[in-house]
C-alpha cells in the first residue's frame, strides 16, 4: 500500500493534471510550478510545453488555448529567427548579448539551437570563448535563472540523493567542473558554472545531443579567489578550497553516484585546476575523459598534423617551446609525442623536441626547485649548466619550429620573438591557446603582421579575419570544441565502457581529416566552423570505430554497418531543432499524460478500495 506522502503526491498529481488546460505561460522558466506533462518518473522535468508560440498555426493555437495570447501573424521559423537576430543585434555590449541569448535558451530552446545551427560562426562566440569567460567573471551579477546544478562539499554523502533533485529523468552526458581553473581566468569558484553550461550548449549545437540529457554540473568545493570571498553576490560556500585529498574522496562518491543515477552516464571533466588525479583513477573505470587535457591535446595535434604537412618539415625535424607548462599544457604535448613516435621517431626523440618555460624559465632538471610531477617528463637535462629565464633566450637557445601558448600571459608572444620566427622558419608554427581571447600570446593580426604572413597560426578563442598584402586571412581556433561534442557523442552511441586514450587519439587524426583541400589551400589549419556538425559526425564515427577495435563499445549492432551507413545512424540520432514542433511535442505529451493520469487515478481507487477492506 502506498504511503501517505507518495499519496498526497499522486493526488497532487491528479489536481495539477485538471489545472492544466490552462497553458502556462512562463512554463519555461523553472521557477514556475510545472504543468503535469513535466512529471516524470523521477519527479518534475523541466521538458516542459512549449509556450505560446507565433509559429503556431491558428488551429494549434485554439487547441492549446493560447489563441489570443500571441498576435495574429503566423510566422515561419526563420522569421522568429530573423527577429531574434534583430534584438541581438540591438544589445550593446557582449555581455548583454550573452543574457539575452541565456534567457532565449531558457525561454524557447528549439528557437535557441535554430539560431546556433544558422549562425554557428557568429554566435559560437558569445555562448562560449571569449565571451563566456566574461560571464563567469560575473556570474554572481548576472545570474537569472537555474541552468545546471549544484554539489557543495556539505552535500558529501548525499550526492545521490542531490542528483535526483534534477529535473531531467535520463542523463546521458554531464560536464562538471570545480570551478578551480576556469579558461584562464583562475579559481573562479561557482561562478564557473558558465563553463559547464556553455560546453554542453555546443554539444547540442555541434553534435546534435538532446539539451534535456545534459547535465551541467558545478563542484562547490571553496573557492581561493579572495574578491569572491569577500562579495556579498557570491552564492558558492564562502570557505577555502577543501585539501586535495577531501576533493579525491568527494569525486570518488561523485561518479559512483552519477552512475549509479544514470548508468554509463558520460563524464566530462572541464577546467580543473589539478585534472590529472581524477583523469588517471577514473578513466578505466568510467566513460569520462578530460577536456583540457585529452580534448584540447587532440585538436592541436589535428592543427599539428596540417600544419606539418603545410610546412613540409618531417616530425624528426621539429623544435617546440611550450610557454606555461600546467597539466593542460603537457597533456597537448604529450599527444603529439604520440604522433611523433608514429612517424617514426623513439619516446625518447619525440620527448626531447619539446622545450617548456614556466614561471622559472626554461624547466631543467638542474635548476633548483623540486619540479611538479606533470613537468618532469619534458624536463631538460642538455643545458650544459646554464638556465634560461626568458622566452627570447629560450627562442634563442632551441631555434623553435613551433611556439606554443599555454600561459595566459597577453602578448608574451609580441614582435621580437615572433620576428625571430620568421627568421628561422619559412612557416613558424604559432599556437597562442589561452583563453579567452585577452589572455592571448599574441593575437592573429600580430602573427601575421610580424611573420610577413607566413606563420601557420591556430589560436584558443577566436580572432576576426586579417587582410595582409590585400589578401584576407582566416585565424583557425584549435579550440577543444572541434572534438569534444565528436567523443562525447561517440560514447553515448556506442555505449562506451571507458573512452581510452586511443579513442581521443583517433579523434584527433579524424579531425585532421576533416579538412578539405581548398581550406589546407588558403592556409587554414582547421575546418571551417560552419561544417562544425558535419565534422563531429565524422569524428563521431571514427571515435566509435575505435571503440569497437577496443572492443569498448556496448551496442553490438553498430559493427554490422558499413560507415555511410553508420554516419547516417548517427545522423539520425541527432537533434536537430529544425525539425522540433513545440505543438506536436505538446501533443505527445498531452496524449502521455492522459495515460499517465489514468494510471494514477485507478491506482488512487485501488488504493481507497483496499484502504476499506
Ligand atoms: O573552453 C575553451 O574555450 C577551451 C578550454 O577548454 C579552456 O580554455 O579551458
Ligand atoms: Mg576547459
Amino acid at each position: 500500500m502506498a504511503s501517505l506522502g507518495s499519496r498526497r503526491v499522486l493526488q497532487a498529481a491528479i489536481r495539477s493534471s485538471q489545472l492544466r488546460i490552462i497553458p502556462n505561460l512562463f512554463a519555461h522558466t523553472h521557477s514556475t510550478v510545472m504543468a503535469p506533462s513535466s512529471i516524470s518518473r523521477r519527479g518534475y522535468t523541466h521538458r516542459t510545453p512549449a509556450p505560446p508560440d507565433t509559429s503556431h498555426s491558428l488551429e494549434a493555437r485554439r487547441a492549446l488555448r493560447t489563441y489570443g495570447l500571441v498576435p495574429p501573424a503566423v510566422e515561419s521559423h526563420a522569421l522568429q529567427a530573423q527577429r531574434c537576430m534583430k534584438q541581438l543585434d540591438l544589445k550593446a555590449s557582449q555581455i548583454e548579448k550573452y543574457v539575452y541569448l541565456s534567457r532565449l535558451r531558457n525561454s524557447d530552446v528549439h528557437l535557441f539551437y535554430r539560431l546556433v545551427l544558422d549562425h554557428f560562426t557568429s554566435l559560437a562566440p558569445l555562448i562560449y570563448t571569449p565571451v563566456v569567460g566574461e560571464a563567469c567573471l560575473k556570474w554572481s551579477d548576472i545570474y537569472r535563472q537555474p541552468e545546471g546544478l549544484y554539489l557543495s562539499y556539505k552535500d558529501r554523502g548525499n550526492l545521490k540523493e542531490v542528483l535526483q533533485n534534477w529535473p531531467q529523468p535520463n542523463v546521458e552526458i554531464t560536464v562538471v567542473t570545480d570551478g578551480s581553473r576556469i579558461l584562464g581566468l583562475g579559481d573562479l569558484g561557482t561562478n564557473g558554472m558558465g563553463i559547464p553550461v556553455g560546453k554542453l550548449a555546443l554539444y547540442t549545437g555541434c553534435a546534435g545531443i538532446r539539451p534535456e540529457v545534459a547535465l551541467p554540473l558545478t563542484l562547490d568545493l571553496g573557492t581561493n579567489n579572495e574578491t569572491l570571498l569577500k562579495d556579498p553576490l557570491y552564492m558558492g560556500t564562502r570557505m577555502k578550497r577543501v585539501s586535495e585529498e577531501e576533493q579525491g574522496k568527494f569525486l570518488d562518491e561523485l561518479m559512483v553516484a552519477l552512475n549509479e543515477t544514470w548508468p554509463g552516464i558520460v563524464v566530462q571533466f572541464e577546467d580543473f585546476k589539478n585534472p590529472f588525479p581524477a583523469l588517471e583513477k577514473y578513466q578505466y573505470r568510467y566513460s569520462c575523459f578530460n577536456d583540457d587535457i585529452q580534448g584540447t591535446g587532440a585538436v592541436v595535434l589535428a592543427g599539428i598534423v596540417s600544419a606539418l604537412r603545410k610546412s613540409g618539415i618531417k616530425a624528426k625535424d621539429q623544435r617546440a617551446v611550450f610557454m606555461g607548462a600546467g597539466s593542460a599544457g603537457t597533456g597537448v604535448a604529450k599527444q603529439i609525442v604520440e604522433y611523433f613516435m608514429k612517424e617514426g621517431l623513439t619516446e625518447h626523440e619525440a620527448r626531447r623536441a619539446f622545450w617548456f618555460i614556466d614561471t622559472k624559465g626554461l624547466i631543467t632538471n638542474d635548476r633548483g626547485d623540486r619540479l611538479a610531477e606533470h613537468k618532469k617528463y619534458f624536463s631538460r637535462d642538455d643545458n650544459n649548466g646554464k638556465q634560461f629565464m626568458s622566452l627570447s633566450e629560450v627562442v634563442d637557445h632551441v631555434k623553435p619550429t613551433i611556439l606554443m601558448g599555454l600561459s595566459t600571459i597577453r602578448g608574451c608572444f609580441g614582435e621580437p620573438i615572433l620576428n625571430k620566427m620568421a627568421t628561422l622558419n619559412k612557416n613558424p608554427i604559432i599556437f597562442p591557446l589561452s583563453n579567452p581571447s585577452d589572455n592571448a600570446e599574441c593575437t592573429f593580426e600580430e602573427a601575421m603582421k610580424y611573420t610577413d604572413g607566413r606563420a601557420l597560426f591556430a589560436s584558443g578563442s577566436p580572432f576576426p579575419d586579417y587582410i595582409h598584402n590585400g589578401k584576407a586571412m582566416k585565424a583557425s581556433q584549435a579550440n577543444n570544441m572541434y572534438v569534444f561534442p565528436g567523443i562525447g557523442l561517440a560514447s553515448i552511441l556506442c555505449k562506451a565502457k571507458h573512452i581510452s586514450q586511443e579513442m581521443i587519439y583517433t579523434s584527433a587524426t579524424s579531425l585532421s581529416s576533416t579538412l578539405l583541400e581548398n581550406e589546407y589551400e588558403s592556409g587554414m589549419l582547421m575546418p571551417s566552423l560552419d561544417r562544425i556538425r558535419e565534422v563531429s559526425v565524422i569524428v563521431a564515427r571514427d571515435v566509435i570505430r575505435q571503440a569497437q577495435r577496443e572492443e569498448l563499445d556496448r551496442e553490438p549492432m553498430l559493427r554490422d554497418l558499413e560507415d555511410y551507413e553508420l554516419e547516417e545512424w548517427i545522423k539520425s540520432k541527432m537533434y536537430d531543432p529544425r525539425k522540433e514542433d513545440g505543438y506536436l511535442e505538446l501533443e505527445r505529451e498531452r496524449t502521455e499524460e492522459l495515460v499517465r493520469a489514468s494510471e494514477i487515478a485507478t491506482f488512487e481507487v485501488r488504493e481507497r478500495f483496499s484502504a476499506k477492506l
